[in-house]
């Protein structure tokens, strides 16, 4: 049987009680949230930290609100909670189409977006959403808060830019008028990680041609954004030609490895394939979006 190595813990009270809590146990404690990442890691020995600061209770991070121009998701929100959201649908559907193929119900009532985006999987669904969607990460430590765009957020595999006595707090989600997203996913079985996946937002120009665009793709070695999406797009009509030249910038952009979930070849034709879908998607749904 597979246990972790010994540990301390702390429930922490509330948002400043747990960075005191990390202040005070050093770069040796390790936040806890849904536990579905750390957990696991701790029993393989891939983490030993000496102390667990539980941030359960930190109701105040758990929260989806709409503002005129963000929507605002506090970094303790389960994935069941976003995949329930009406408002999240609405408004940023692919956070919504991701959530439909992230783990199970079991994960996803426990794992938490942020709990999501400080493991820094490079096989996270929610990392490519977020650089889609141009979110902005919101982390307090004993300094007081910052922001970070997610391009400063990511520093690498497993790695972010926060300090190890800093919370990650909220992510904010820009919202634009006539703009949509969606998100494709190639799993080898309902619940497992992705062999490729790829998501899309773009914003379409009063005249129905593209006014910008974004694309990532998940699980094929590539930080952020797809480079050159934005070039390819403003200012043409959506269409079959330009999701198919858009799918091939995302094959090319791409540096995917052979592995259990398969070879090279068939990775990157994932990336082409899911990039054209995303595109297309959001596009239709940026046209028939009623918001603005
Ligand atoms: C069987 C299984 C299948 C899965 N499938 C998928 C999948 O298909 N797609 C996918 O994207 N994910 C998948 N996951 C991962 C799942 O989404 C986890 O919930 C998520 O990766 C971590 O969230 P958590 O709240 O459980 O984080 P935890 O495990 O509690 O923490 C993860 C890391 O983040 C840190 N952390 C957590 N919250 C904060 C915070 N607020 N501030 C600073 N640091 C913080 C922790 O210290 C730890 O280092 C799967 C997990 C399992 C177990």
């Amino acid at each position: 049987m597979q246990i972790p190595a010994p540990f301390d813990y702390a429930r922490a009270t509330g948002v400043d009680d747990a960075i005191a809590l990390l202040e005070r146990h050093g770069p040796e404690s390790r936040v806890i949230a849904g536990g579905h990442s750390l957990l696991p890691m701790m029993k393989l020995r891939l983490a030993r930290p000496e102390w667990l600061i539980d941030i359960n209770n930190l109701y105040e991070l758990d929260f989806i609100t709409v503002e005129d121009d963000q929507v605002r998701v506090g970094a303790l929100t389960r994935h069941a909670a976003l995949l329930d959201s009406a408002d999240i649908a609405r408004l940023l559907p692919i956070i919504t189409d991701a959530e439909h193929v992230i783990a199970d119900p079991v994960v996803r009532n426990r794992g938490t977006i942020g709990g999501s985006l400080c493991q820094a999987d490079p096989a996270e669904d929610l990392s490519t959403v977020c650089d889609v969607l141009g979110a902005i990460a919101v982390a307090r430590g004993p300094g007081g808060e910052r922001t970070l765009t997610m391009e400063e957020f990511h520093v690498g595999p497993y790695e972010t830019a926060l300090a190890p006595n800093e919370l990650l707090c909220e992510l904010r989600f820009p919202l634009r008028a006539r703009t949509s997203s969606a998100y494709e996913k190639v799993e080898r079985r309902v619940g497992d990680w992705a062999v490729v996946a790829a998501g899309a937002a773009a914003t379409l120009a009063s005249d129905g041609t593209i006014a910008d665009a974004a694309v990532g793709v998940t699980a094929v070695n590539l930080d952020g954004t797809v480079p050159g999406i934005d070039d390819l797009v403003a200012g043409r009509p959506p269409g079959e030609d330009l999701f198919a030249e858009a799918g091939a910038l995302a094959a090319e952009a791409c540096d995917p490895v052979a592995d259990q979930r398969g070879p090279v070849d068939y990775k990157r034709h994932l990336a082409d394939e899911l990039t054209r879908r995303a595109l297309r998607r959001a596009c239709a749904r940026a046209a028939g979006s009623q918001e603005g």
